[in-house]
């Protein structure tokens, strides 16, 4: 049996994930974007019986529980075909149950690397409030929780993959076209 290929995309809220994850789906055919976020606001929005779990970790910039999202990704790599692509999975694993959930729950799937978006807070303030799609927790308030729990939960999974020698660094200051010439350079697209 065949596995996925993945590439984790971590990084503060505002690092540019899903920007840059457009721009190499866009460029690149044989990769799919799934963002962890994006499925859950979709199952939230669809009335999934964790909606209302979903909605209060999003208020609270806290991190929903890996069964919910490590299913979500599944049935959407299921939907994609399980072999036939490379998986961009972006803003997971964000804690060290997520990490394990997806090992445990997923056959052994092929974890190319981490790609880590690094850039100051100041920076990801200014784009999140700067964002302007609606997000009901692009507000100071949750944003300063969001920061907190990716201080917290999220970088020491940065450093998991460092020490496991699967982690890309990138630079994510400046514009934007720029960034992506360090990621194409750095994953040898
Ligand atoms: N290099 C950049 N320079 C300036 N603005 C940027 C840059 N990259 C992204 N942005 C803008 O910053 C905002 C956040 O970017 P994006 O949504 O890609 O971040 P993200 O890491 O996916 O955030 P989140 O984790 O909150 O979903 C968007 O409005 C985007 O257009
Ligand atoms: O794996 C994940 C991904 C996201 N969340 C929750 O969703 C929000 C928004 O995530 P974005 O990546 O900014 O779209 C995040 O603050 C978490 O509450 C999650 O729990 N697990």
């Amino acid at each position: 049996m065949a596995f996925p290929r993945v590439i984790f995309i971590l990084g503060g809220p505002g690092s540019g994930k899903g920007t840059q994850c457009k721009k190499i789906i866009d460029t690149f055919s044989d990769f799919v974007h799934l963002s962890a976020g994006e499925l859950l606001r979709d199952a939230k929005n669809s009335g999934s019986t964790a909606g209302e779990l979903i909605q209060k970790c999003m208020m609270e910039g806290s991190i929903v529980p890996a069964e919910v999202t490590v299913g979500l990704l599944k049935d959407a790599m299921i939907k994609f075909g399980w072999e036939k692509k490379r998986f961009l999975v972006d803003g997971f694993p964000r804690n060290d149950e997520n990490y394990n959930a997806w090992f445990r729950i997923l056959p052994d799937p092929y974890v190319e690397c981490c790609l880590f978006l690094n850039c100051e807070d100041d920076i990801l303030v200014k784009r999140i409030l700067g964002r302007a799609e609606g997000r009901s927790d692009d507000n100071i308030e949750t944003l300063t929780k969001r920061l907190n729990t990716y201080r917290d939960s999220t970088q020491p999974i940065i450093r998991r993959f460092a020490e496991a020698g699967k982690l890309i660094a990138i630079d994510a200051e400046g514009d934007v076209d720029t960034i992506f010439n360090r990621i194409r350079a750095a994953l040898s697209l």
